[in-house]
């Protein structure tokens, strides 16, 4: 758990971070979101002590992070930019390999754990551990970047807009990676971004900020239902809220289950249960049908979702 108790920082006589409290609970995802300027990164890199606070508290599992040596805190606490910060003349390999190479693990130990990390990001430990960062895309570097940040499989994990840099297409599949990720290794997640949809995606809680304060700390869906301010309104987009809200839930939980699975007919478009409801609508809308099946991974029909049963959702 990492505790913020009351925390400023000033840049002389900029308030960059004005008297915040947070807390972020074990194994969440905690995203901070506003727009730029507003405090976030210097939030982020007060955590790791990169930064010294002007004032308050920051707690790790109740102990102040300035108890603790800076080395040490930072091994237990991965770090990920935008820039990705790889050293550009050492191999993939070396890179994802550096923590454990400072906590000295014996040499088999770290290639078995760099292979293990390039399998889990989606790369190729044959072909790319011996390549150079210049010879990876934009999103394979990153992808490097956040295996570097686990190499020492630390208990905590803070991103600064780690995906800011990347295509909408490139940055939507790292997305997904990282909720899958997630799901597997519950890292507690300190998570900067300016991108309210990014935030409404991956966050267990967001914490909206503007001038260097918090100004709502909750759940995306109950920030969506409702935004403490106009300006956490303005942030959200009045336009699409109703679609932003289909899409934090997925048919698997409003679907109407058959008792047993069915054959489906062979020309209908089918649903996952994993689709987000904003994508089962959308599927609804260009089929032009009223419900549609949703099928198993093995292809059988399971249940069905009306387009009422989406149009509830908010009650
Ligand atoms: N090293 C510094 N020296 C002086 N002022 C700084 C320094 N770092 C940040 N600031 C100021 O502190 C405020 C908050 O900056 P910060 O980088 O934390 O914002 P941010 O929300 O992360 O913005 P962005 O999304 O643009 O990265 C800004 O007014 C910024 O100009």
């Amino acid at each position: 758990m990492i505790e913020l108790k009351g925390i400023t920082r000033r840049f002389g006589k900029t308030v960059a971070v004005d008297g915040i409290d947070l807390t972020i609970e074990t194994g969440e995802v905690c995203v901070l979101v506003g727009s730029s300027g507003c405090g976030k990164s210097t939030t982020l890199r007060m955590i790791n002590r990169l930064l010294p606070r002007s004032s308050g508290e920051i707690l790790v599992d109740g102990e102040d992070v300035n108890d603790i040596d800076p080395q040490a805190l930072r091994l237990n606490m991965g770090y990920v930019i935008q820039s990705t910060g790889l050293f550009p003349h050492w191999t993939v390999a070396r890179n994802i390999g550096l923590v454990p190479d400072l906590l000295k693990w014996p040499a088999r130990r770290r290639e078995q754990r760099v292979n293990e990390l390039l399998t889990l990001l989606g790369l190729d430990p044959e072909t790319d551990a011996a390549r150079f960062p210049h010879q990876l895309s934009g999103g394979q570097a990153q992808r490097v970047g956040v295996a570097r940040a686990l190499a020492g499989d630390p208990n905590i994990l803070l991103m600064d807009e780690p995906f800011g840099a990347l295509d909408a297409i490139t940055r939507e599949l790292l997305q997904q990676e990282m909720l899958r990720i997630q799901k597997q290794l519950n890292k507690t997640t300190v998570f900067v971004t300016h991108d309210i949809d990014e935030a409404l995606r991956l966050a267990t809680r967001i914490a909206v900020m503007d001038q260097g304060q918090i100004i709502q700390h909750d759940t995306p869906e109950a920030i969506l239902r409702q935004p403490a301010s106009a300006f956490v309104e303005n942030l959200l987009g009045r336009g699409d809220r109703g679609l932003k809200l289909l899409a934090l839930r997925t048919v698997g939980e409003v679907m109407e289950r058959h008792p047993e699975p069915r054959r489906p007919a062979s020309d209908t478009t089918g649903l996952n249960e994993a689709d987000s409801l904003r994508v089962a609508l959308s599927a609804m809308v260009w089929e032009n049908v009223t419900q549609l099946p949703v099928l198993s991974k093995a292809g059988s029909e399971v249940g069905i979702v009306k387009r009422e049963q989406l149009l509830q959702v908010r009650p």
